[in-house]
């Protein structure tokens, strides 16, 4: 089975938690994407859903298959959210962001009651690391936010320098207008220290440990879609 067939497959999962009237956030990236689109036939069928987005991406995917999405803050509390991940670790510790969407992503994430993440089978990593780390950081004064971040994956043991995200030899620019930052650490032996040090690092708007966050993880496989919990 391709890897796209399994992020599809557990695209579709996502659905069997779905119940009419609920508030139900759409993550970002090509395994969401399979989700969106089933989110979109089942409101075709009739089913009534309150719809926000984690990013331009995934609300133009949505508009393109007739769903509205709707602000966040007219909303509020979500009954769940459904994104895809980068890696899936331990504990259902993962490292979002490849998309960009990071700091979206985690507000949405955090405005829900439960969070289900879908991936494909290679996404599942007994350590945090091999996907190099996004970092999200404020474009004012960044080369000295770049030095404070390095400081601190040296206290981790980390010894990268975080390399400039490029897009089309560009320097890829968020939906909040900031840039990223990709550290390949390798592996991190203390996601919940690094995830402390780095958001208390003036300048680092988010990164892309999602901590403590997601209460199940639906991760399709050759052999169907498997379950875990944290
Ligand atoms: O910023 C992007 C998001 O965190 C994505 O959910 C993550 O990169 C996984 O994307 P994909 O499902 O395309 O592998």
């Amino acid at each position: 089975m391709s890897a796209d067939t399994q992020k599809q497959i557990s695209g579709l999962a996502a659905i069997d938690h779905i119940r009419d009237g609920m508030k139900v956030g759409l993550g970002t990236g090509s395994t969401a994407a399979w989700f969106v689109k089933a989110i979109a036939d089942e409101v075709k069928a009739g089913m009534k859903l309150t719809l926000v987005s984690t990013s331009n991406q995934t609300t133009h995917l949505a508009h393109s298959l007739g769903l509205e999405i709707r602000d966040i803050n007219d909303v509020g509390k979500l009954d769940l959210c459904v994104d895809g991940a980068d890696e899936i670790g331990e504990g259902l510790a993962l490292i979002k962001g490849g998309g960009g969407a990071l700091l979206r992503e985690k507000l949405i994430w955090e405005m829900a009651d439960r969070c289900i993440v879908i991936a494909d089978a290679a996404k599942h990593v007994a350590t945090l690391g091999q996907f190099a780390l996004p970092i999200e950081v404020e474009p004012f004064a960044y080369k000295g936010t770049i030095n404070r971040i390095t400081d601190v994956l040296s206290e981790f043991d980390i010894a990268k320098m975080p390399i400039l995200r490029k897009k089309s030899g560009e320097a890829f620019v968020t939906d909040g207008g900031n840039l990223i930052f990709d550290v390949a650490c390798g592996a991190i032996h203390d996601p919940s220290g690094l995830a402390s040090a780095l958001k208390a690092t003036t300048g680092v708007v988010d990164h892309g440990l999602f901590l403590d966050l997601a209460d199940i993880a639906l991760i399709g496989t050759d052999e169907g879609v498997k379950v875990f919990y944290p």
